[in-house]
């Protein structure tokens, strides 16, 4: 279940049914629109197609309008009825609205009211039929499409919460918000909304970070040339080549403010022009967007628009940093080795039991590109059989060095020095705090003054 956009109208007139349709797809382009002249056909056309909205007219042959308006709204509830009509008689009109249709206009009415009250019943039907599929999904303990998810790997319950919250709202027309540090796997889940809202659609990715205005116009809209000799050189942009696909938006939080009106806009009409072109076109794709920064504190430090931020957080996740998620450290380890050894054509060296313990309290600032980086860094200095821990001790002890001194973390040399070195260092820097005062310093030593002072001499 997708958009709600589906529409069908019923006329017995042929000309009034065709000029209304073209009326419509100009004004409501992102609506599909069949036709239906004949009254008694209407019930197996529903039946057949999943229709969001009935433009019904009242006075026809076999079936009245109010018949049918009977029929729809008892055999399909989630389908919303437009009366538009010839009577204008405000008896008619107050029974029609009694018994359930959406709204009422006399054929001679404005076009542009009626247009707007088809888009607003389209998103009530989108927001109703939203509501019910999330329901569904997210109260089933189990998932639809576990293949949406082949590539990521976890046994950690709050990301497989995460998998039946994303297969719920996948579907919604409403975007998707990712938050994660770099690395969590925002675009992974990108790609798994995509596996599960338009497999067959195109999914393009579009990096936000340091965009100018122009540019993320440019390349969403797409623009129009117009040559000195007239012809048109027409440059495609990503919302007609992503069609009914997916948008990743990656670092939301970077789009100038310009832009977010832009996109604003985008969402809100869901209507698009190339740049340098007055022809509107239909949104049809599915937006994810994605940041590792807090949108709320960019709100309040006034460089992010309230209203896209609202708009884009009807749906969100939260990826968990790597360290928080110790259950898949050796899954995640023996994935990447199987992936570098494939890559560099090397037999899969084994992950030494010890290793993932070793590192479950390493805090992982780069998360998974840091993991990854690093499997890959150790197959390549493996012999095939075990896996070379160096580069998971180095990257360690190498971040540690670059704690500053008020973090209180011992850094270690490469090259590990002697017991009897370690405690002459350690008595040099006790007696150097104390500026030699041997009482303060066996006290930071933790030992008696005697057994310091037996030290200084030996
Ligand atoms: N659960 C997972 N299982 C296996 N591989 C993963 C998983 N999550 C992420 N990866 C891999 O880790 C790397 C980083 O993930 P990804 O690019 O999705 O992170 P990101 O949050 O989008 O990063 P950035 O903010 O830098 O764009 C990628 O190579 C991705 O394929």
């Amino acid at each position: 279940m997708k958009l709600a956009r589906n529409i069908l109208l019923v006329d017995d007139e042929a000309s009034w049914l065709r000029s209304l349709a073209v009326t419509l797809n100009r004004l409501v382009p992102e609506a599909e629109i069949d036709t239906c002249v004949d009254s008694r056909q209407v019930m197996n056309r529903l039946q057949v197609g999943d229709y969001a909205l009935v433009l019904l007219d009242l006075t026809m042959p076999f079936h009245s309008g109010e018949e049918l308006l009977a029929m729809i709204r008892s055999d399909f509830p989630n389908t919303r009825v437009i009366i538009v009509t010839g009577v204008n008689e405000v008896d008619t009109a107050v029974r029609c609205i009694k018994n359930g249709a959406y709204d009422y206009f006399i054929k001679t009415d404005n076009v542009d009211d009626l247009s707007h009250t088809v888009r607003r019943a389209l998103e009530v039907v989108g927001l109703e039929r939203n509501y019910l599929h999330i329901k569904e999904r997210f109260l089933s303990r189990t998932l639809d499409h576990p293949e949406a998810f082949n590539n990521i790997l976890t046994c950690e319950p709050q990301l497989l919460d995460q998998f039946r919250y994303l297969e719920a709202v996948a579907f919604s027309p409403e975007p998707l918000l990712i938050y994660g540090q770099s690395g969590t796997g925002k675009s992974e889940f990108a790609k798994s909304c995509h596996q599960l809202y338009s497999p067959d659609a195109p999914f393009i990715s579009l990096n936000l970070a340091g965009i100018t205005c122009e540019t993320f116009a440019i390349k969403l809209f797409g623009q129009l040339h117009h040559r000195a000799n007239g012809e048109i050189d027409a440059v495609a942009g990503y919302l007609h080549q992503v069609g009914s696909g997916v948008l990743y938006l990656n670092e939301i939080g970077s789009l100038p403010q310009q832009a977010q009106i832009q996109l604003l806009e985008l969402l809100e009409s869901k209507k698009y022009s190339p740049i340098g072109s007055e022809q509107a076109y239909p949104v049809k794709c599915k937006f994810v967007v994605s940041t590792q920064d807090d949108l709320l504190q960019l709100n309040q430090q006034g460089t992010f628009r309230s209203d896209l931020l609202y708009r884009l957080r009807s749906h969100k996740i939260k990826l968990p940093p790597l360290a928080n998620r110790p259950l898949d450290i050796a899954m995640l380890i023996n994935h990447f080795i199987a992936l570098a050894a494939q890559e560099m054509s090397l037999s899969a060296p084994q992950q030494p039991r010890d290793l993932a313990p070793k590192l479950a309290g390493y805090q992982f600032p780069g998360n998974l590109h840091e993991l990854k980086g690093m499997v890959f860094d150790a197959v390549s200095r493996s012999d095939g059989v075990a896996l070379n821990i160096s580069p998971f001790m180095e990257a360690i002890n190498e971040h540690k060095s670059l704690c500053s001194p008020q973090q209180d973390c011992m850094v270690f040399p490469k090259q590990l020095p002697t017991l009897a070195e370690i405690n002459q260092a350690l008595i040099d820097e006790a007696m150097s705090r104390t500026a030699n005062n041997q009482t303060a310093a066996a006290q930071l030593l933790g030992i008696s003054q005697s057994a310091l002072s037996r030290r200084l001499k030996g």
